[in-house]
């Protein structure tokens, strides 16, 4: 643990470790199924699969659920409401609603990694009311207005 290190309260109810990091910059930790049973996923099937975590996030952080790119290269699989957020005052457990976009079937075993988990700092924002908003070179274009190439 270095002293920069966010210590974050968790009850662990699954069958498996703790998440940890893969390597030393990892950005997330990967979290695991909890599963009594494999889950078949159809194409275009989803499911909210469970992780057996419960965490207690400091005030002002949130935890994004993101889709493993290894899944999704090879097996079409990703998660539906991605990145997930979990709120800082959420107190129940962590599941991850995953989606089959492939066309075949893909099981999700119980221990699988499934989705990794990255903390991060948010703002709060108080709205002030304004009559125009900056000038920029941007102004309103976007969808691809600076072209395609
Ligand atoms: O992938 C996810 C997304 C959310 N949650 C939990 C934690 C989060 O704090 C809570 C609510 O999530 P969100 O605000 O995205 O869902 P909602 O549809 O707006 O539900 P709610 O009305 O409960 O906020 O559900 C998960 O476990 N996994
Ligand atoms: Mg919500």
């Amino acid at each position: 643990m270095n002293t920069q290190d966010l210590l974050v309260n968790v009850i662990n109810q699954s069958k498996h470790t703790l998440p940890s990091y893969q390597t030393q910059h990892s950005a997330g930790m990967d979290l695991r199924a909890n599963l009594d049973a494999p889950v078949t996923l159809k194409p275009l099937q989803r499911a909210l699969i469970p992780t057996g975590l419960f965490i207690e996030l400091p005030e002002g952080h949130e935890a994004q659920i993101r889709p493993r790119s290894g899944l999704a290269y090879k097996h079409g699989i990703s998660i539906v409401n991605s990145p997930g957020t979990i709120d800082a005052d959420y107190r129940g457990e962590i599941k991850v609603l995953l989606v089959n976009l492939s066309d075949q079937e893909f099981v999700v075993e119980d221990g699988e990694r499934i989705a990794q988990m990255v903390v991060a700092r948010y703002e709060r924002i108080v709205w002030r009311a304004a009559e125009s908003l900056t000038d920029t070179e941007r102004g309103a274009g976007g969808y691809g207005s600076t072209g395609t190439k």
